[in-house]
């Protein structure tokens, strides 16, 4: 059996509206999620995402291509396939979705209602409760909790039927980013323990790299960038993936803050002001050390950040490098060639500012 789980084949969507222009909310997306993945869609808000990943439950059809799920063309599925198929899919939300009227336990018996005997549906509920931490509010109505505790339970509903895959749309952006991060590491368990399949989409770059291992970007309805986490982290190519990953080091600020030290207020002619990116080990050595003892360069280091996608570290420096103009050029070159990506960062110092 193929190992993937869901399958866009060149699928658009134009929603047309009498008297309105036609919004094309998916252009011609060819994407597979694969069993196991953590698949994230990032993009703005009306890029288009919400609508794609409708696609998979057929909560949305396509104006044309296809949507293979599980193996099957989901639109040559009866009806009764259909609910049977969906059943496979689960999906969380970022206002939850819950019904204020009855506990949490009847929010996730809810969708197992005539499928088994209700003693069993009982135990089915406290085990998913358990699973999600949430074992002592079983009779606790949602306005009693928090909002991380009722993603809690709108995951466990969303479990209730076993699914294989579960689609969370922007399932943490309601969230403080403590209970984000929480949440977050909850959907990671439950794909390492459960192997559930997750398509995670959201505009918060932080998010994908806490736990996916792939992820697709997405503008005006197209996927126009992606590949694995560190791929992506490490050579993205279009500048809104560049833009969605410097939100994660709050590169804006990062950068106004340098923009006042002196040591960048005065370059002199033989300084040079770059940012150099790296994943992984990209040298085997050290960095700093061999521009100066091979290249007689010497780096100044205005800002450092190591984060750590999936345990690999990924670093990001800000430095002003001094030495002759050809030296510089060859310590660079040095670094390119060992995977480093090296940018000249430009920076507009106003006096006032
Ligand atoms: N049912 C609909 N009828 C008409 N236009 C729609 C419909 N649903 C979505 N759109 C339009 O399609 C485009 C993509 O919307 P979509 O909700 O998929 O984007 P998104 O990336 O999920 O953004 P958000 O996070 O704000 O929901 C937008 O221009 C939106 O206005």
């Amino acid at each position: 059996m193929s190992d993937e789980v869901v399958q866009f084949k060149d699928v658009d969507v134009v929603f047309k509206e009498k008297k309105k222009k036609a919004v094309h909310a998916v252009n011609h997306v060819t994407l597979s999620v694969d069993r196991g993945d953590i698949y994230g869609i990032v993009g703005y808000s009306g890029a288009g995402k919400s609508t794609l990943v409708r696609l998979i439950n057929l909560l949305q059809r396509p104006t044309s291509g296809t949507v293979t799920v599980l193996g099957d063309d989901m639109l040559s599925l009866s009806a009764a396939q259909l609910r049977s198929k969906r059943r496979k899919i689960g999906m969380i939300f970022q206002h939850f979705n819950l019904m204020a009227s009855r506990t949490i336990a009847d929010n996730v018996a809810f969708p197992l209602r005539g499928t088994m005997p209700k003693a069993k549906i009982n135990e089915k509920v406290t085990e998913l409760l358990d699973l999600v931490g949430l074992a002592d509010r079983a009779t606790a109505y949602p306005a009693e909790l928090s909002g991380g505790q009722k993603q809690r339970v709108g995951i466990a509903r969303a479990l209730a039927s076993d699914p294989e895959v579960l689609i969370s749309d922007e399932a943490t952006s309601a969230l403080d980013p403590k209970t984000t991060s929480a949440i977050l590491d909850l959907l990671k368990s439950l794909n390492e323990k459960l192997g559930l399949t997750i398509v995670l989409i959201t505009h918060q770059m932080e998010a994908v790299k806490q736990i996916c291992n792939r992820v697709a970007v997405m503008d005006a309805g197209a996927v126009i960038e992606r590949g694995s986490l560190l791929e992506i982290f490490a050579h993205p190519q279009q500048q809104l993936t560049k833009d969605f990953i410097d939100t994660t080091m709050q590169l804006d600020a990062t950068l106004k803050a340098i923009s006042k030290q002196p040591a960048v207020q005065h370059l002199g002619a033989n300084e040079r002001l770059v940012r150099l990116t790296y994943v992984g080990a990209s040298t085997d050595k050290p960095l700093i050390a061999t521009l100066y003892g091979e290249y007689n360069v010497t780096a100044n280091i205005l800002f450092g950040d190591i984060q750590s996608l999936q345990d690999t570290p990924f670093g990001n420096l800000i430095v002003v490098l001094t030495g002759a103009a050809a030296d510089i050029d060859r310590a660079l070159a040095y670094l390119k060639a060992g995977d480093v990506t090296v940018t000249d960062v430009a920076m507009n110092v106003s006096e006032e500012d």
